[in-house]
């Protein structure tokens, strides 16, 4: 299977837009549906996974956690938004919207009378492939209180694992252990290193003569779904 370098990644996300010319908006969503579908996959049993939180962060990656949210109240889970830092954009303001006409609480913070362990699932929307250098606050503080429950409650990651280097992966004692990835496109390199139980690709928008360019070798996608298990 292929993996694609931080630069690899940026440039097929360019391809589409400049050369293939679909909006951020259409890959999102996509994206996000991809996402929601394969949780919904695994985590199906609404006794046990009702009460999730997305993580978002302020780029893209956080997009399609927004996005993975209002397809998650549609397959009948109960979605919380945790969005510390709003993007002040109107693709960001425009999905946040979307989410609270569909009842979905967006969060600044988590405080006592709401925390993580009030929550069956953890989505980690915070960083993807655009994440460089140290870890910056708000989100030091926050991927280490989601790494001290990471044992409890399933942590799935859109794209990467936030906090993990794009090409090397985990690097410290706080990056986070995720027990479900979604890797978008194809999975970047530091996905050899990851060790929980579910990997899935997703987003569902790559033509193949993009994916011949690139060399892409993935697992094949069946019938009409979102997703595909590696
Ligand atoms: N082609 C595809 O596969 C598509 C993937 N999508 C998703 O988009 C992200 C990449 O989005 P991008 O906006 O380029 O970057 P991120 O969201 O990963 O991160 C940018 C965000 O994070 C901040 N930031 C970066 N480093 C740090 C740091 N060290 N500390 C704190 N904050 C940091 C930065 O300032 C930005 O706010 C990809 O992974 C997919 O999830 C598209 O949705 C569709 C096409
Ligand atoms: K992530």
């Amino acid at each position: 299977m292929s993996y694609l370098t931080q630069k690899q990644a940026q440039d097929i996300d360019q391809e589409l837009f400049n050369e293939y010319k679909f909006s951020v908006d259409q890959l999102m969503e996509l994206a996000g549906l991809s996402c929601a579908s394969a949780i919904s996959s695994i985590y199906n049993d609404k006794n046990k996974f009702l009460k999730c939180l997305v993580v978002a962060g302020g780029g893209n990656n956080g997009g399609d956690g927004l996005v993975c949210a209002r397809h998650l109240k549609m397959f009948g889970y109960e979605p919380t938004v945790f969005y510390p830092k709003r993007t002040d954009k109107e693709l960001y303001n425009n999905l946040v919207k979307q989410c609270e006409k569909m009842d979905i609480d967006i969060l600044d913070k988590l405080e006592n009378n709401n925390k993580y362990s009030d929550y069956h699932l953890i989505v980690d929307a915070i960083f993807g492939f655009g994440f460089n250098g140290e870890i910056r606050q708000p989100y030091a503080d926050i991927l280490k209180e989601m790494k001290k429950v990471e044992k409890q409650i399933p942590i799935i990651s859109i794209d990467v694992p936030s906090g993990w280097n794009v090409e090397s992966g985990p690097d410290n004692d706080s990056s986070l252990e995720p027990e479900c990835v979604i890797s978008l496109t194809a999975p970047k390199t530091c996905m050899k290193h990851f060790k929980g139980k579910y990997h899935f690709i997703g987003g569902r928008f790559v033509p193949d003569s993009l994916q011949k360019k690139y060399n892409l070798v993935l697992p094949k996608y069946s019938g009409c779904e979102q997703f595909v298990k590696v």
